[in-house]
């Protein structure tokens, strides 16, 4: 089923064709804030896909908006059109599954956009969509969907973009843009390496340690033992950081902290995940760093427990098999 209402895309002064590939937290902002500026298209899937179409969606709590965009849904036969951006706001986990049957769809270097929280998410987005455009967008938010076409926003600090080579590049610039206008605070990483890492920094700290302990974000800060649970992993990650050719800064490794007093009230979403025995990112975070540090001869001991244990956990919770 396609829910596409027609969007003409002529003239010069037409807006820019903006597609969002998965309609969850993250998706359904961008779609919120950006469809004033560009001509935005969801691609969703499964029921939400038509409450989304008849519906529109809405964003609650630190931000209220109302928002109806065309919806495609990605079951049916769809193509993106040749100039637009296209961002996927998938899950990491979910990111392979989705480019397999996005990348026969998009155009030779078609912008893609990569949402996704976690280290090597760009590698895997080469690999999938080798022609494609690739910049990364950190999301500096905090948002989870509470209903199918429901958004509850707790705070939005800024995007951080990258972009490795031309003409990436300078897509990169026309999306911060446009980004810009939409109200993102919008900021550019040296690299995409850079980039994944700082971002990552905050879930690699805070995101197993409080999953772990069913503890919102503010246990790092008040707990003693937490605290320096953080540090001994944000000491680690900066060194294999730093053997995959990426400095962190004492900025980088503070900004974790002043994050976790500006959201010490949020459950993160790792957290969540596993209360309804969903499959977390863990794989692309502490498990990503444990699995780099062996790669450069390094060991990061304590990433790689906290893998194992909330590896442990989405058993436990069902939300993985054992084989
Ligand atoms: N939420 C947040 O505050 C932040 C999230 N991020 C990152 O952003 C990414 C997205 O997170 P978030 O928005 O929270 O996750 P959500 O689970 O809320 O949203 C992901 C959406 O993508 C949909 N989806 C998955 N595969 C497809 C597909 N092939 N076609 C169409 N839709 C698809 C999912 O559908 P279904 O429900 O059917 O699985 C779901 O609706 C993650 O990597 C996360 O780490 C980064 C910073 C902050
Ligand atoms: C804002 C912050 C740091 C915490 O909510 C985040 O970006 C995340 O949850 O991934």
């Amino acid at each position: 089923m396609c829910y596409t209402r027609t969007v003409m895309l002529t003239s010069a002064a037409s807006p820019r064709a903006i597609w969002i590939v998965g309609a969850g937290a993250v998706g359904l902002h961008l779609a919120a804030r950006l469809h004033e500026a560009a001509a935005v298209t969801l691609v969703a899937r499964g029921p939400r896909a038509a409450a989304l179409a008849t519906e529109g969606f809405e964003l609650t709590g630190a931000e209220q908006r109302r928002a109806f965009v065309p919806v495609v849904d990605f079951a049916a036969e769809w193509s993106v059109p040749a100039g637009a951006i296209v961002l996927v706001a998938v899950k990491a986990t979910q990111l392979a599954e989705t480019l397999e049957v996005l990348a026969p769809r998009l155009t030779q270097g078609q912008v893609l956009g990569l949402c996704q929280n976690g280290l090597g998410i760009a590698a895997l987005a080469r690999q999938r969509a080798a022609d494609a455009s690739l910049v990364r967008v950190a999301c500096w938010l905090g948002a989870g969907l509470v209903g199918p076409t429901t958004v509850r926003v707790a705070g939005v600090f800024q995007l951080e973009l990258a972009a490795d080579e031309e003409p990436a590049r300078s897509h990169m610039s026309e999306l911060q843009g446009l980004l810009a206008a939409a109200g993102y605070p919008v900021t550019t990483a040296a690299s995409v390496a850079a980039c994944e890492w700082r971002k990552s920094l905050w879930n690699l700290a805070v995101s197993g340690p409080c999953a772990l302990l069913d503890a919102a974000n503010g246990a790092i800060l008040d707990v003693p033992e937490l605290r320096a649970l953080a540090e001994t992993l944000l000491a680690e990650a900066r060194a294999v950081a730093a053997a995959d050719g990426v400095k962190l800064s004492d900025a980088d490794l503070e900004r974790v902290f002043a994050s976790t007093e500006k959201t010490r009230a949020n459950d993160n979403a790792m957290l969540q995940d596993l209360r309804r025995g969903a499959a977390t990112e863990i794989a692309f975070l502490n498990g990503a760093v444990a699995r780099l540090a062996e790669r450069h001869g390094l060991s990061a001991p304590t990433h790689a427990a906290v893998a194992r244990l909330v590896a442990a956990r989405e058993v436990l919770a069902g939300a993985v098999r054992r084989e």
